[in-house]
């Protein structure tokens, strides 16, 4: 379905085996910036100096504050993964696409559900980004569960459903997926080369909230994540850098134990 280059696989650098594990860790782990503005998000992003690399912006606060906030964490000298989940008619993707890849983020999402037409359009318009761009494509939402998929009229399970979305996402040139830790293994034997982003993360006893398929960071990355994505039980916490500092921990213990 596809005859270029997919864009750009971010697996090599995450599993990086050289690293000590606090190191390693540090690269894996993206805080999402669920916020409504920029002074928000920055107040955040200034507790977490020194302890994250990697933010996510998401609709909530893209919307509000644009490419200026993509451009501000980027000149901290942070990654971005700017996740505005795409899911429209193939030339609408691949020109949203267009738009956003000379910003310099190094992940965005679409929609697997788009269907292979949306995404490959979409892996062509990553593979002629001007800047390295690795693209996921967003499966089942962590949110849901049997009976929210079985409520839109899809009677598979959601691990069999995350199969099938990133078997076609894969065949049309996306180098990475984002699934709940708990399809992380299935779709880490499936693919070994792909990049898996996990959110639905949550140390035990944090609040699941929204969240229907979690797991605990270790967990996550002894199923075969490669990057997790932490939201609320980082932002909401009463001291954020103390909580980012104990995920951190949890996952250098799960990387050690790896080894
Ligand atoms: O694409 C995502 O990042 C995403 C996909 C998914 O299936 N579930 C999911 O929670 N996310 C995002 O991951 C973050 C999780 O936030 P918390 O639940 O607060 O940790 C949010 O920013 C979601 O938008």
């Amino acid at each position: 379905m596809h005859d270029q280059e997919p864009s750009a696989p971010l697996r090599t650098v995450a599993t990086s085996h050289t690293l000590p594990k606090s190191r390693e860790a540090r690269k894996k782990l993206i805080v999402a910036l669920d916020f409504p503005t920029a002074p928000a998000a920055l107040a955040l992003l200034d507790r977490l100096e020194g302890s994250c690399e990697w933010f996510k912006v998401g609709l909530e606060l893209y919307l509000n504050a644009g490419n200026g906030i993509v451009e501000t964490i980027l000149s901290r000298g942070h990654s971005v993964f700017l996740d505005l989940k795409l899911h429209d008619i193939p030339n609408t993707v691949g020109g949203a696409i267009r738009s956003v890849a000379p910003l310099g983020i190094t992940m965005l999402t679409v929609h697997a559900f788009g269907g292979p037409a949306m995404l490959t359009a979409a892996s062509d318009a990553a593979a002629s980004s001007p800047n390295p761009l690795t693209l996921l494509a967003v499966t089942v939402l962590t949110s849901m569960d049997n009976f929210q998929l079985e409520s839109i009229g899809i009677t598979e399970t959601p691990a069999n459903q995350v199969l099938r979305l990133a078997t076609v996402a894969q065949a049309c040139g996306i180098p990475g997926f984002v699934c709940s830790p708990q399809e992380a293994a299935q779709l880490r034997a499936r693919f070994p080369q792909n990049t898996i982003v996990s959110p639905g993360i949550r140390p035990s006893g944090a609040a699941k909230g929204d969240q229907a398929r979690i797991a605990t960071p270790a967990n996550a990355l002894a199923a075969g994540a490669d990057y997790l994505v932490v939201g609320r039980p980082i932002t909401q916490a009463a001291d954020p850098a103390a909580a980012a500092r104990a995920i951190l921990d949890e996952m250098s213990v799960g990387l050690a134990e790896a080894d």
